[in-house]
């Protein structure tokens, strides 16, 4: 099984969470776009969907699914997402796609995030993935100094501009020991929109696929 096949593989299985008329909270990556398609036999059966980005939104219009505007709704009970890191606390790293903070929003209102990955993503320690930090384009300088005060080695994620309109900051080389600290510690610099760190709102549910098939961590 290649590391595609786990993901679809990890997709899928978050399928057996998904109901009937409900609104399903949708994230940003490979590992979605893959529980995108799966939901695809369901279109009809669920109400509708909330998006974290641009590209979400139209992979999911492209199925017919109905994409509601946040402010139109007041909970859902899942948000399906893919990491880029997990600890064994279900704290993660997410933002590789640039779609953080969108995610963050959505994942915010969901009662149950359901984190969905392949067998490389669960770590003891996260940092060894650079952690996404979205930030204000005239405060980047200014955010890159103070991040090197707290130990990082920010490195401005070039040619990109997320839903936002705003750039990417990937800090290297932080072990990251207590993520729930850093998440507020980052979030305090001015001109940070927001961090990579889900960890005061880690996931409820972990699904890791790996080659004897999909563990459930919860
Ligand atoms: O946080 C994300 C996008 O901003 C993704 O969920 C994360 O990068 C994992 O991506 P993939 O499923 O492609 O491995």
């Amino acid at each position: 099984m290649n590391q595609k096949d786990k993901k679809r593989a990890a997709a899928e299985a978050a399928i057996q969470y998904v109901e009937e008329d409900s609104i399903i909270g949708v994230g940003t990556g490979s590992t979605t776009n893959y529980f995108i398609d799966a939901l695809a036999p369901l279109a009809d059966k669920i109400r509708g969907a909330v998006s974290s980005s641009e590209a979400s939104t139209e992979r999911l219009k492209a199925l017919g699914i109905e994409v509601f505007d946040l402010n139109q709704v007041s909970s859902y009970d899942i948000y399906v997402d893919g990491a880029d890191e997990v600890n064994p606390q279900k704290h993660m790293i997410k933002g590789g796609g640039a779609a953080l903070t969108r995610e963050k929003i959505v994942a915010a209102v969901a009662k149950r995030f359901i984190c969905i990955t392949d067998d490389s993503k669960p770590v003891d320690v996260m940092g060894k993935f650079p952690l996404p930090v979205e930030v204000i384009p005239m405060a980047r300088s200014y955010v890159a100094r103070e991040i090197v005060k707290l130990g990082g080695d920010p490195v401005y994620r070039q040619g990109v501009v997320t839903d936002n309109g705003n750039v990417i900051l990937d800090v290297h080389n932080m072990q990251i020991t207590d993520p729930v600290s850093l998440e507020n510690t980052l979030n305090q610099i001015t001109g940070v929109v927001t961090n990579g760190l889900f960890a005061k709102r880690g996931a409820d549910i972990v699904l890791v696929a790996g080659k004897d098939g999909v563990k459930t961590i919860s």
